[in-house]
């Protein structure tokens, strides 16, 4: 892909007292890529993007998002991000529009006009009519669609995600990959977490393996097949449970 990076670590490390949560991290995710991060549990994957985020504090090395180190200047690097969390929290007792409107206005310093809003929730596939009902009412990929209009509409450069598709039926994660796939054709960097190797080989372009805090393997998506990345899975997994 071209283009500087999107997000970048450089020698990024993270421990809990005597634990190396993530040993030094150099990754490079640029424009229009959709890299997957697979691992065990407590590989150290939410631990990356959380440190992208400045959710925690490095204990050493750097990461930067659109080039600016995220604990130097954290108000702008936010600017850059949009955060999709497992655990997609909206205020249910408001519509869908409603929700956009407040999450966007957040992003951007105003709420953008009603037909503004509309356009956005149509071009993640939400009509008029999900649109004006309650986001109590909607379904995880329904919220999920909220969280990429607010995306779509502060511009974002990076979508950063922590299991997209779990709790997704087929149909609707098939859905959220065309999504995301929108995202990186119009240029977005995305950061995945997610125990799904078929999803990670369908929408990735690269994909990471992580291993108790190590990136062992960084692969191009085209290159393997979903058979060999299982088994690479496997291989790098045995032994670690
Ligand atoms: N707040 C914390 N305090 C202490 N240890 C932590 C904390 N957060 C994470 N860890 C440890 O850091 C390591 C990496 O955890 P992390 O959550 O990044 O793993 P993960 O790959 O995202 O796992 P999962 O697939 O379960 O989400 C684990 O050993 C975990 O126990």
């Amino acid at each position: 892909m071209e283009g500087p990076p999107v997000l970048e670590a450089i020698g990024l490390t993270k421990r809990y007292g005597d634990q190396i949560a993530l040993h030094p991290l150099d990754l490079c995710i640029r424009p229009g890529e959709i890299y997957c991060l697979l691992g065990a549990n407590g590989a150290g994957k939410t631990t990356t993007v959380n440190l992208f985020l400045n959710f925690i504090a490095p204990d050493g090395g750097q990461a930067l998002v659109h080039g600016v180190d995220v604990t130097r200047e954290p108000v702008a690097t936010k600017h850059y991000l949009a955060y999709i969390p497992e655990q997609v929290n909206l205020y249910g007792t408001l519509t869908g529009l409603e929700n956009l409107r407040y999450f966007a206005a957040l992003a951007l310093g105003e709420a953008p006009p009603r037909a503004r809003l509309l356009e956005l929730m149509a071009q993640v596939g939400l009509d008029a009519s999900a649109a004006d009902k309650r986001v109590a009412a909607y379904s995880k990929g329904m919220r999920q669609k909220i969280w990429i209009a607010v995306a779509l509409a502060k511009e974002a450069k990076a979508l950063l995600l922590d299991e997209p598709t779990s709790g997704l039926d087929p149909h609707a994660a098939a859905d959220f990959t065309g999504l995301l796939q929108q995202a990186s054709e119009a240029g977005v960097a995305i950061l995945a977490t997610t125990h799904d190797l078929f999803h990670a080989r369908q929408t990735a372009t690269r994909i990471g393996i992580m291993k108790q805090g190590r990136l062992v393997e960084n692969l191009d998506a085209a290159q393997i097949n979903d058979t060999d990345l299982q088994a690479l899975y496997l291989q790098h997994m045995r032994g670690t449970e």
